[in-house]
């Protein structure tokens, strides 16, 4: 299933929030979306997933997600959202419950993204337990227990450390190599753009409106750190966002 953002737009009362956002994303593919804060990078996000409507334009779904998706769109948010008294299979199986599927095909579906994870040895641990990037991965993890046809990933790495992160980049290029999956991803970071990014949308500041848009062609099992190509397309990037950053931060200031 693809998506196909035709033209949305929206404000908050008398804040202009996105303008005539026109955007392709096709399946199997990563697209990140960057820009300045408050440009409205999640609020595109929520009108992706269903959650709100804009006040103009329109989402569109081209073609049928995969027959055994349980939730075409899924979101991965910043904070894991994992419940602590649940186990890390308990927390996957979570979102099965609803669905009145055969014993044997939910421990199947667990043991397998669990697999996918590499947290099969940690099933039976407390989120308390976990470092907060195997926290990530339970919800990696219970995103992928429902075969969606689009992940929502909203600033997914960014409240882990440096190091976490690059080892979190790693698993989710490793998950996309062996299964391709689809994602929109918001993300502030143009290093994880560049490293996990098909396509990278650069939205200028509020009201949010396509600034650029680039193509990365570099498989993304061959994009290492420190490799010149990608070096070079983050600098670009920077250069697109840097006078839309400085602005809305001075707006923020201002304000
Ligand atoms: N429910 C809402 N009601 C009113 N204003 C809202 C609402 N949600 C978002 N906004 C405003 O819309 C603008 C865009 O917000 P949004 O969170 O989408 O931006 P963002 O690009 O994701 O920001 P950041 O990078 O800082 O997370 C902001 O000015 C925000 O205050």
């Amino acid at each position: 299933m693809d998506l196909y953002l035709d033209g949305i737009t929206h404000s908050y009362g008398d804040t202009d929030v996105l303008r005539d956002v026109t955007l392709q994303i096709p399946q199997g593919m990563v697209v990140c979306l960057v820009g300045p804060s408050g440009c409205g990078k999640s609020t595109l996000l929520r009108f992706i997933g269903g959650l709100e409507q804009p006040g103009g334009g329109q989402v569109l779904q081209v073609g049928a997600p995969p027959a055994n998706s349980l939730n075409p769109l899924t979101y991965v948010f910043q904070h894991f959202a994992l419940l602590p008294w649940r186990t890390v299979e308990g927390n996957v199986s979570l979102v099965l419950e609803d669905h009145e599927l055969p014993r044997e095909r939910v421990q199947g579906i667990v043991a397998d993204v669990l697999a996918r994870t590499r947290l099969s040895d940690f099933r039976k641990a407390l989120p308390k337990q976990l470092s907060g990037g195997m926290k990530q991965r339970v919800a990696l993890a219970r995103a992928l227990a429902v075969n969606p046809a689009v992940m929502l990933m909203d600033e997914p790495l960014s409240a882990l450390d440096s190091q976490t992160r690059e080892l979190l980049m790693d698993d989710l290029v490793g998950l996309w190599t062996r299964q391709p999956f689809t994602a929109v991803y918001v993300t502030h970071n143009l290093v994880e753009a560049v490293r996990l990014g098909h396509r990278i949308v650069v939205l200028s500041r509020r009201p949010g409106r396509i600034r650029e848009v680039v193509e990365v062609e570099r498989p993304l099992g061959e994009r290492g750190r420190g490799d010149p190509e990608l070096e070079r397309i983050q600098h670009h990037l920077w250069q697109a966002m840097r006078d839309e950053a400085l602005a809305a931060d001075q707006e923020l200031v201002d304000a």
